[in-house]
């Protein structure tokens, strides 16, 4: 996180920040973290969720922080020790913003175009198309977020809306490597804590709203105003929000943008959507689309399993077009269009014709979505393995359950990533959920997922299909603070081998 490394300085002033006192020390590099701190160092001391940093100023100023930037409260914590000390004060009410600022300043350009979409489920499967659509329309493009940033040039990221400094960091290198075009996620966690407050979006997008992370939100408003803070705040009133107008949250979304004098194109299959979805017939590979945009009709195949597939895509080319894209050119990339790693992904076929996939529905809708998304493409039974994290929304835990008791025909309740909790405890709520809607339904509690996955592929006969939800791409399963290796699509390959012997 710390920028010692990159022998750069630069003076508070030149950051956009003042001192009170009018001290202008030389800044060596940024930290949030006063672990990190290192002789010049400016440290932001941020309100947290489990502590104020303003707790640690007096380690940050023993270390030789040149400057502290906080907040009243974090500035009353240390008075004492800040009083004592030489470092430059910066006192403001939202640390988090002066942080995106400064961070932004202090690694200085970015790539041209960047474009970022937030909504509960969407934002990875979204920015990977609209990615893939700028590569295909010869641009050099990456996306940015939970599977780390992928395109024409990758590097891995721990969080979906990386922290400030991190976020930056990337961006400058993405343009030193020649990248011109990125398009984001924005998580809730990242808006609430104003991650992304120093860029400059072209184009912003919304997918969806259904629950999730209240653990952390605690209400279903908090939650949506964190999310609004993208329209509301982020985008520039000479950008263009892209709006799913199908979700019962579009039409406010829509609002909150026009309110704002921002254009606004609506995606969905609504009569009065200006990229509208008109028809949908699938297959066992995919699907075929046709949509409308202004006064023209268009066709396209897309390779993509599941019928929500059709309007993540959509949101995306809506996004390409509203950073400025040629709207013909884009549309003629929708063919070209691959699965986004651990959604919907066909992972492995059983030698009986049974197919599994592995999906990361890790929400209630998610579950819901994709069991629902799948029965077009499966003739025989569908079996659905879920889990629910632990240390998350416990809220959802039940909701999950029923979800795919209610769209599967046999349920596998398991482990997802317990974290710090019981995981027999985690699975007793998703159960509960599952026994609710599952009434003469096979619903089945085994706790390892591999073992979990190997009934599920074992269930399967001919035209019968698996979904294996909640963890997608992810390559490790995280028990306690232990993380060891899992892969789903893995498992699938490893399950039908043990059960239908090595092709
Ligand atoms: C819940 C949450 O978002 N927490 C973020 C928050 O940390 P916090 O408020 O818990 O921090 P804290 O532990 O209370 O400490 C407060 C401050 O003291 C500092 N500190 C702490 C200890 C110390 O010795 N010295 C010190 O300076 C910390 O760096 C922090 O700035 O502020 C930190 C610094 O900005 C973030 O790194 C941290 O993200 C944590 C690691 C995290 O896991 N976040 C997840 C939940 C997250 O953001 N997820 C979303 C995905 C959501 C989705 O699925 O859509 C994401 O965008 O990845
Ligand atoms: N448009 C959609 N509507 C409803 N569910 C969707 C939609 N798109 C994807 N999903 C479901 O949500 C899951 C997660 O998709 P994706 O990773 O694109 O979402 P995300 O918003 O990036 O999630 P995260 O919050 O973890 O970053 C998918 O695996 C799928 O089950
Ligand atoms: N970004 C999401 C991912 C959840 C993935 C699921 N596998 C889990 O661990 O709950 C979160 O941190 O809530
Ligand atoms: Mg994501």
């Amino acid at each position: 996180m710390s920028s010692q490394a990159e022998q750069k300085t630069s003076t508070l002033s030149a950051l956009g920040l003042t001192a009170r006192s009018g001290k202008n020390p030389q800044i060596t590099g940024l930290t949030v973290d006063s672990r990190e701190v290192q002789p010049g160092s400016l440290f932001f001391a941020l309100p947290g969720a489990r502590v104020h940093g303003g707790e640690f100023i007096q380690y940050a100023l023993r270390m030789g922080a040149a400057a502290v930037v906080t907040d009243a409260q974090g500035a009353e914590i240390a008075a004492k020790e800040l009083a004592e000390s030489e470092a430059a004060l910066i006192v403001t009410d939202d640390p988090r913003g002066a942080l995106a600022q400064t961070a932004s300043l202090w690694f200085g350009a970015h790539p041209e175009t960047l474009i970022a979409v937030t909504g509960t489920n969407g934002k990875t499967s979204i920015s990977t198309f609209a990615r893939q659509i700028w590569i295909e329309m010869g641009l050099a493009a990456v996306n940015l977020g939970t599977t780390g940033i992928e395109g024409a040039w990758t590097h891995p990221l721990r969080h979906t809306t990386p922290e400030p400094i991190t976020l930056h960091r990337a961006l400058a290198e993405a343009r030193a490597e020649g990248i011109t075009h990125v398009a984001m996620e924005a998580s809730s966690h990242g808006l609430d804590q104003r991650r992304l407050d120093g860029v400059m979006l072209a184009a912003a997008g919304f997918s969806n709203f259904t629950q999730d992370h209240l653990d952390y939100h605690k209400t279903f408003d908090a939650y949506f105003d964190a999310k609004m803070g993208l329209f509301t705040r982020l985008l520039p009133e000479d950008g263009v929000a892209v709006v799913n107008i199908d979700d019962p949250k579009g039409p406010e979304v829509v609002e909150l943008a026009e309110g704002r004098g921002i254009e606004v194109i609506t995606v969905g299959r609504a009569a009065d959507a200006r990229l509208r979805l008109t028809g949908q017939r699938f297959d066992g590979t995919g699907q075929e689309i046709l949509f409308d945009w202004q006064r023209g009709s268009h066709k396209a195949r897309l390779n993509l399993i599941g019928g929500f597939q059709a309007d993540n895509v959509l949101l995306a080319a809506g996004l390409v077009i509203a950073a400025g894209g040629d709207a013909e050119e884009a549309f003629d990339t929708l063919p070209y269009l691959t699965t986004v790693r651990g959604r919907m992904q066909h992972a492995a076929t059983r030698a009986n014709g049974g197919a599994v996939f592995v999906d990361y529905a890790h929400t209630p809708d998610a579950i819901a979505t994709a069991l629902q998304a799948m029965r077009p493409h499966v003739m025989g039974k569908l079996v659905a393995i879920v889990g629910a994290g632990g240390d998350r929304d416990a809220g959802k835990r039940p909701l999950m359950g029923q979800a795919a008791a209610e769209h599967a025909d046999v349920v596998f309740v398991t482990d997802d990533n317990p974290r710090t909790e019981d995981p027999a405890a985690i699975r007793a709520a998703v159960m509960e959920g599952a026994k609710a809607r599952g009434a003469g339904k096979l619903i089945v509690e085994v706790g390892d997922r591999a073992e979990a996955i190997l009934r599920g592929v074992d269930a399967l006969g001919p035209g019968d299909a698996l979904l294996i939800a909640g963890k997608g791409h992810e390559s490790g399963q995280t028990i306690g603070d232990d993380v060891l290796p899992f892969d789903d699509v893995e498992q699938a390959s490893v399950a039908v081998s043990a059960l239908d012997g090595a092709f």
